[in-house]
């Protein structure tokens, strides 16, 4: 049996909704096995980000050397990546490893506005960690700030799509979770299709960690073997099923539910 492995580089959510919880529940569900690099642990709940405690830069690559110089990885994702340094040191790694599918969820602030990267890093993400990106997949205040332009129409999405392929990434989500749209459209470029993945909005608050869930959905099916369309497209399915049978949980932006995708096709 060969087994498919998928690392998360990201940050810790004591309430499990997000970042590296969220990351291995969905590697686990779509039957990759889990590695995790923490980077910061946040104090967190359903209500709010109440401590950032950055990981040293040392300890960092320490959790990255001891993956690579044993287990491997057949995909990764980044995820809260907080300052300039860390993201130099994590492409470095990257780069030392040659490990291929990258996908890049670039977080910068958590729903209850919580930074949770630096200004000063924007720089190190588009000139470090762009080029050796797989995908990336900015929401669209994101994408808003890497392009420097201000995205309010649909063309805006397929124009910034297009400059950040310029930078490097070899295929771009720009997600819709953010827009005001009656349907949610995630726009999808690899350089030659550019495609609209519609979805219902689903009315809830419980939309807690849902661009981590995303992210490790589509590098699971990346280390699965899938093909980038197909895991984006899983993703989409994966994301759209936890949000709909949502938890409850929790007094504010509760977490969404990593069950859901496969309890349905066991009906
Ligand atoms: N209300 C919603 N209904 C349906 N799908 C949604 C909704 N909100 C987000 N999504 C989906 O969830 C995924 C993440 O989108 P979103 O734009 O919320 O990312 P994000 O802001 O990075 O998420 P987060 O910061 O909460 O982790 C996308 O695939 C999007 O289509
Ligand atoms: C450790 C960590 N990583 C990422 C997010 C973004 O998720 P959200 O925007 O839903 O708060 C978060 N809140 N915490």
């Amino acid at each position: 049996m060969t087994i498919s492995k998928a690392l998360t580089i990201a940050g810790s959510d004591s309430g499990g909704g997000a970042g590296i919880q969220a990351d291995l529940k969905t590697f686990q569900e779509l039957g990759a096995y889990g590695m995790s690099a923490i980077t910061a642990v946040t104090a967190q709940n359903t209500l709010g980000v109440h401590g950032v405690y950055p990981v040293s830069i040392e300890g960092i690559v320490q959790q990255i050397d001891a993956i690579g110089e044993d287990l491997g990885t057949d995909a990764l994702k980044t995820g809260m990546l907080f300052s300039g340094e860390v993201i130099e040191a994590v492409s470095e790694r990257i780069h030392h490893y040659g490990w291929e599918n990258i996908v890049v969820d670039p977080v910068m602030i958590a729903k209850g506005g919580a930074k949770l990267l630096q200004d000063e890093a924007i720089r190190a993400l588009k000139e470090k960690l762009l080029p050796l990106t797989s995908v990336i997949t900015p929401n669209i205040p994101e994408a808003e700030v890497l392009t420097e332009m201000k995205i309010s129409s649909l063309d805006d999405r397929r124009k910034a799509a297009k400059q950040l392929m310029g930078m490097g990434a070899k295929a771009v989500v720009i997600k819709g979770g953010h827009a005001d749209d009656k349907e949610v459209i995630d726009l999808f470029f690899d350089g030659t299709t550019c495609e609209e993945l519609m979805s219902p909005r689903i009315e809830t608050l419980h939309t807690h960690g849902t661009g981590c869930t995303f992210s490790a959905a589509i590098t699971a099916q990346l280390a699965n073997g899938m093909t980038m369309r197909d895991a984006v497209l899983t993703a989409k399915e994966f994301i759209r099923a936890a949000i709909e049978d949502g938890l409850g949980i929790g007094g504010g932006h509760g977490p969404t539910n990593h069950w859901a995708y496969n309890k349905r096709g066991e009906k």
